[in-house]
């Protein structure tokens, strides 16, 4: 496909996205269509796509409209592209500008330049004070490719010598231990045999700090109880020998465990909610809650337009529930930790707060936050502990 064809597919994707449609489905259902687009094609459509949902009202302020042919527009403008070289109207490249569109646009300011709904910025202010705006500047590009060595299969340098091996070059991350970053290759990662046998997985470096953040035990008895995945519960296997255990509310979120555990060379148990009771107690019960996500969205870039203010306000009592759930789950001298990928006080400390007022037996031993930054997601940890 031609540069001007990626950009009108890309067009009509986000035509369909902002018709309500989900981005990922929006691709596929294109890629369907698309007989004739081969991997790379696929790639620059989706890394189009992306990046107008990542930087949305900047993208329409310089397009002047945000419909996905203004949005386009102003990607390519914003990206220092005289969109007049891709609206061409040739084969199949989106018609040539009209006289409107060459004069239209404006250099976004405000909210439509730091690429936020009105709503939000408030919440970004209460909860990160001065790098309010540092931290919404980093929504605005891609995320780093972040690599988890899996110090079971070897060591950090042992993995940047088989990735480099397969064509894909890291550098160590000072974030966590088992931290690498690709900074090169990345789209190798997912076929390599770094990854199929287990050496590397793919996790973003926040994470990994902050599963290295906590301790276990050898042979102690750990749940993992919204795995989803599984990817933390494989980080902190990675780490010790103990009883790991996994749970989800959706179980089938949990279906690639089983693989993913084999290849990382750990047994994780998977269990339903009713057979938790049986399995209790644990020394360590770790709460990957449910969250708005807003320190992953360079990931997730359409989260940050589809949240409300009714849906963050129901994840925070989702939140508190889980924690009250699960808290009567931990030994004696335990641990629940509480973590998510949100920047937000509100479903971080509002609602440790919430828990430790409700349950006066428990107490706060340690928290961190893990800002957005180039190694790693926006994060939060609060172990608490009985006493
Ligand atoms: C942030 S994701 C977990 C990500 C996962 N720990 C990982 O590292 O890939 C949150 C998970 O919580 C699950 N969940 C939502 N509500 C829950 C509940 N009430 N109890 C248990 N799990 C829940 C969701 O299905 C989702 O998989």
């Amino acid at each position: 496909m031609t540069p001007g064809a990626r950009v009108a597919a890309a067009i009509s994707v986000l035509d369909a996205v902002r018709a309500g449609e989900a981005a990922e489905k929006a691709l596929t259902g294109w890629a369907r269509g698309a007989r004739y687009a081969g991997s790379k094609d696929r790639a620059a459509v989706r890394d189009h796509v992306f990046d107008v949902l990542r930087r949305w009202r900047s993208c329409a302020a310089l397009g002047g409209g945000d419909d996905g042919r203004h949005l386009m527009i102003g990607a390519m403008r914003s990206e220092g592209i005289d969109p007049h070289t891709v609206f061409t109207g040739d084969g199949h490249a989106p018609t040539a500008l009209t006289e409107p569109e060459r004069a239209g646009g404006h250099v976004p300011v405000g909210l439509d330049a730091l690429d936020l709904p009105d709503w939000l910025w408030p919440h970004f202010e209460t909860s990160l004070g001065a790098s309010a705006e540092g931290a919404a500047e980093m929504l605005r590009h891609r995320a780093p490719v972040m690599l988890r060595v899996n110090l079971r299969r070897g060591t950090v340098a042992d993995a940047q010598a088989q990735l480099a091996s397969e064509g894909i070059d890291t550098t160590t991350a000072d974030i966590a231990k088992s931290a690498l970053q690709a900074i090169s290759g990345e789209r190798k990662i997912a076929g390599s045999v770094a990854y199929a046998e287990g050496l590397v997985e793919l996790q973003d470096g926040s994470s990994q700090a902050a599963m290295e953040a906590l301790q276990i035990t050898k042979g102690a008895r750990v749940l993992d109880y919204c795995a989803g995945g599984g990817g933390k519960v494989l980080a902190l296997a990675a780490r010790a020998d103990a009883a790991w255990y996994a749970h989800d509310i959706a179980p089938q979120r949990m279906n690639d465990l089983p693989a993913r555990a084999k290849r990382a060379g750990v047994e994780v148990t998977r269990l339903e909610t009713g057979a938790i009771a049986r399995a209790e107690p644990f020394d360590l019960v770790l709460c990957d809650a449910p969250c708005s996500g807003s320190g992953t969205w360079r990931r997730s870039p359409e989260a940050k337009w589809r949240l409300t203010p009714e849906r963050l306000e129901d994840l925070t009592q989702i939140q508190y529930e889980i924690l009250a759930r699960t808290a009567p789950r931990v030994s004696d001298g335990g641990c629940l930790a509480y973590a998510t990928c949100s920047v937000f006080k509100q479903e971080n400390e509002a609602v440790v707060a919430r828990f430790l007022q409700e349950h006066p037996s428990w107490r706060l031993g340690q928290q961190r936050t893990w800002p957005i930054s180039g190694a790693g997601d926006g994060f939060c940890l609060a172990q608490l502990v009985r006493g």
